[in-house]
């Protein structure tokens, strides 16, 4: 180091103590703040309800009362807030305290001079309000650093664009208030701080990526010029890492309007939720809400139906062996996903306006109080303008209406004299109370009556709930018949007759296959009205290349008010249906499209080694880190196999590999290999309903494997992927490594993907 870097760093040092001290001189006045708004929460909760009047009798005191619960609950509610307010500040500067910045620019603003500008992961100003210490990564002058190297620059701001030059671009790690070490950069992003990252074992969390965000990636988290942001990008290549920095920045410019609670993700796997559950927390903002598409799919359909999940619908696919029913699985699945069955439902959601609405009858104890057929006359009885959820509506109130009816008479029942001899103590005393306030003194009549009354009302509870949950609807009915409605062009007379068929036939035991559920729930909510997600205003889609084109329009539809962000790799995508129309050709006007060619997760070698694999795969530019070229291993039992798996493994661990992963192609392959490991290791068995990714080895199938990634990666069996669907599955598998890769092939029998992979890509290796 030159007497100069030594000087530099000396400086650094002194500015980082100065900038700690003011971090903890703001901390000790925050404590001192949090301690009197606790002391005030603590009393306000105390003393609720001596501070308000309290007073029933007439109806004015009864508004009286409510006011002051009203007003004092306010108070409390302002106070609590401000007091989680301070906390989160505190968290806030509690990491910055450990490291204050992690970026220096000096911006030579034209006209304006020069600013020495630190970044970090949340702005930092003097006790005056008047000087940054530092500067959000978010603010706009931030964007300088991750966008240009020095010479001239720009950046927007609400203002318009403001020109200068970028003197230095510098970068830190700093730990614990040390000074660790400190690049000046040139081109791009410190690639000496990214491949000291990059270099990292892999985590069990995902890391944010808020020092070393690179230009292109830059793009995608402050974009927000169309409606759709879609981004193709290839394995590793930073899609969920910049997903989850956009959701840190939109939360930060649009914070006044903009909450966690606004942005959903839809993610691959219950896995992935945990995986990335760390990088807003440790960029100091909450988490957005979670979901799989799935599970939401599942929430919107209720218990009544149970229905398949996506990975069982790929686990039939790669594991029947019964040629035929596959194909026609195969053609099902691709019909159903496609957007010609959403017209064709559409078409027939439309003829329901005036006919065809099919109900169930509402029973109580076997007897018919509101039958079908009336319930679909009063239906088509109401104006045809009214739209059909609307309608739902008013036949709810007029059911709810006939079966009060109803319930008065049945109190006379005998089956209501049976139940008295049941009912608890409470239930008498209720009843005896409400006799004794009546004007009548037949108190015993009056008790029979209440009796009576509560035994009817307790039973017809659940039946005016069911109303309003409008389960006289009988949605499985109206699904079953589009099967009836005449063959679509695209499929033919057998195909359609063996697809409805089989429909019907789940139908009937109460559950729906993967392709089935979202056309269901469509029908469901195009009847019911939607039940809309209240507050979405930016859907984050993650392997959007795995949603079909009837899943993103019924996701358009279900959120019609929010942004989309789309991020998909077509090499990836693992499923039977065809790719979706937006990820397929993002080239419509409400699309902004940005492609992500560089890959960081993987070594060169194994980059090199993918790449075949990959439509374009030529193109994907690795980054410059090195290590092992991918290891083929031929093996000619399953002993050696064994025997050589946990050499290697044992060897990946003395490397220091804190995560490793044996990738099997099906479920039942990883139980068996799980079975077998766990006699001789420490070892993970990760299944679709596991939430947690921990450090260790884990036994994975490959499509759970998605979005995720291990210091080493073993294919346990990389023969058995052989089918044109199964090659997506094969590459999604092999890019999950970040340091080192192999593989088993059974004796010679080389999968037929190995035909465009350059042999000088791997090792090959000869286990006899
Ligand atoms: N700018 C960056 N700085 C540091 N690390 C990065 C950067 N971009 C990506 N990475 C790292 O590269 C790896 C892959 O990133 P990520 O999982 O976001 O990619 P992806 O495109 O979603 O991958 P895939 O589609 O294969 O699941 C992660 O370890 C991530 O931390």
């Amino acid at each position: 180091m030159s007497n100069k870097e030594v000087e530099e760093k000396v400086q650094e040092q002194k500015r980082i103590d100065f900038v700690r001290k003011e971090i903890d001189d703001k901390l000790n006045l925050m404590e001192q703040d949090i301690h009197n708004i606790g002391g005030d929460v603590g009393q306000l909760r105390a003393t609720f309800w001596e501070d308000v009047t309290v007073n029933l009798d007439e109806p004015d005191d009864v508004i009286e009362t409510f006011t002051s619960i009203k007003q004092q609950a306010e108070l409390l509610g302002e106070r609590e807030r401000t007091y989680g307010q301070i906390h989160q500040q505190q968290k806030v500067l509690q990491k910055l305290k450990d490291s204050p910045y992690f970026g220096r620019i000096d911006f030579d603003e034209e006209g304006e001079g020069t600013e020495n500008i630190y970044i970090g992961i949340a702005s930092f100003m003097d006790k005056k309000n008047e000087e940054f210490y530092i500067y959000d990564w978010r603010a706009p002058i931030s964007s300088v650093y991750y966008d240009y190297s020095p010479g001239p620059a720009s950046y927007q701001t609400p203002g318009g664009i403001i020109d200068g030059e970028l003197l230095l671009k510098r970068q830190f790690i700093i730990r614990d208030g040390k000074l660790i070490s400190l690049f000046d950069t040139g081109v791009t992003i410190g690639d000496e701080l990214l491949l000291e990252v990059l270099g990292n074992n892999a985590n069990s969390m995902m890391k944010s990526i808020v020092a070393t965000i690179q230009k292109e990636q830059n793009q995608i988290i402050r974009n927000e010029k169309s409606r759709y942001l879609l981004v193709q990008g290839v394995a590793g290549s930073g899609k969920t890492s910049a997903a989850l920095q956009r959701v840190a920045y939109l939360l930060y410019k649009h914070r006044d309007t903009l909450k966690s609670d606004n942005i959903m993700l839809f993610s691959p796997n219950p896995l992935f939720n945990s995986y990335v559950s760390t990088v807003l927390p440790e960029l100091g903002e909450e988490n957005m809400r979670q979901s799989t598409f799935y599970e939401y799919l599942q929430s919107r359909i209720g218990k009544y139906f149970l229905v398949e999940d996506s990975f069982s619908q790929l686990e039939y696919l790669l594991t029947e062996t019964d040629s035929i029913k596959k194909e026609s699985r195969l053609k099902s699945i691709q019909f159903k996903s496609s957007v010609e069955f959403k017209k064709l439902i559409d078409a027939y959601l439309d003829e329901l306006h005036k006919d065809g609405v099919v109900f169930k009858d509402i029973v109580f104890r076997n007897k018919v109080f509101i039958s079908s057929e009336e319930l679909m006359r009063k239906f088509y009885e109401m104006e045809s303008h009214i739209s059909i959820p609307n309608r739902m509506q008013l036949l709810i109130e007029w059911a709810q209406k006939e079966m009060k009816k109803h319930a008065k008479a049945e109190r006379k029942q005998g089956w209501v004299d049976n139940e008295m001899e049941l009912l608890d103590k409470e239930e008498y005393l209720e009843a005896f109370h409400a006799a004794h306030k009546e004007e009548d003194f037949d108190y015993f009549d009056q008790e029979e009556k209440f009796l009576r009354k509560i035994i009817v009302n307790k039973h017809f509870k659940s039946i005016y709930a069911a109303i309003k949950k409008l389960r006289f609807i009988d949605v499985s009915a109206m699904y079953r018949g589009i099967f009836d409605l005449s063959c679509p062009t695209q499929l033919t007379m057998d195909e359609w007759s063996r697809i409805g068929e089989q429909t019907i036939l789940n139908l009937q035991k109460r559950t729906l296959s993967y392709e089935d559920g979202t056309p269901f729930a469509y029908i469901k909510d195009k009847l019911e009205g939607k039940k809309s997600t209240s507050g979405i205003r930016q859907v984050f889609i993650d392997e959007a290349q795995d949603y079909s084109d009837f899943q993103i329009n019924y996701l358009k539809e279900l959120f019609p008010y929010s942004k989309m962000t789309l991020l998909g790799d077509i090499n990836q995508a693992i499923y039977a249906h065809q790719h979706n129309e937006i990820v397929a050709n993002g080239d419509r006007e409400d699309v902004e499209s940005i492609v992500l060619m560089k890959s960081y997760r993987s070594t060169k070698e194994i980059v090199e080694f993918t790449r075949g694999l990959a439509v374009n795969g030529d193109k994907i530019e690795p980054f410059n880190r090195h290590g092992e070229k991918p290891n083929v291993v031929s093996v000619g039992d399953s002993t050696k196999r064994i025997n050589d798996l946990l050499t290697r493994i044992e060897n990946w661990k003395r490397n220091g590999y804190k995560t490793i992963a044996v990738i099997c192609k099906t479920i039942k392959e990883s139980s068996e290999v799980y079975e077998m490991l766990k006699q001789k290791l420490e070892v993970r068995f990760i299944q679709k309903g596991t939430t947690s990714y921990e450090k260790g080895i884990s036994v994975i199938p490959a499509y759970l494997a998605k979005g995720i990634e291990f210091d080493g990666v073993i294919l346990y069996n990389a023969s058995s992927y052989q089918s044109d669907l199964e090659k997506e599955l094969f590459y999604t598998a092999c890019t999950r490594a970040m340091h080192a890769l192999a593989m088993y092939i059974e004796d010679g029998k080389w999968n037929p993907y190995f035909e465009r992979i350059k042999e000088d890509t791997y090792e090959l290796i000869e286990v006899r």
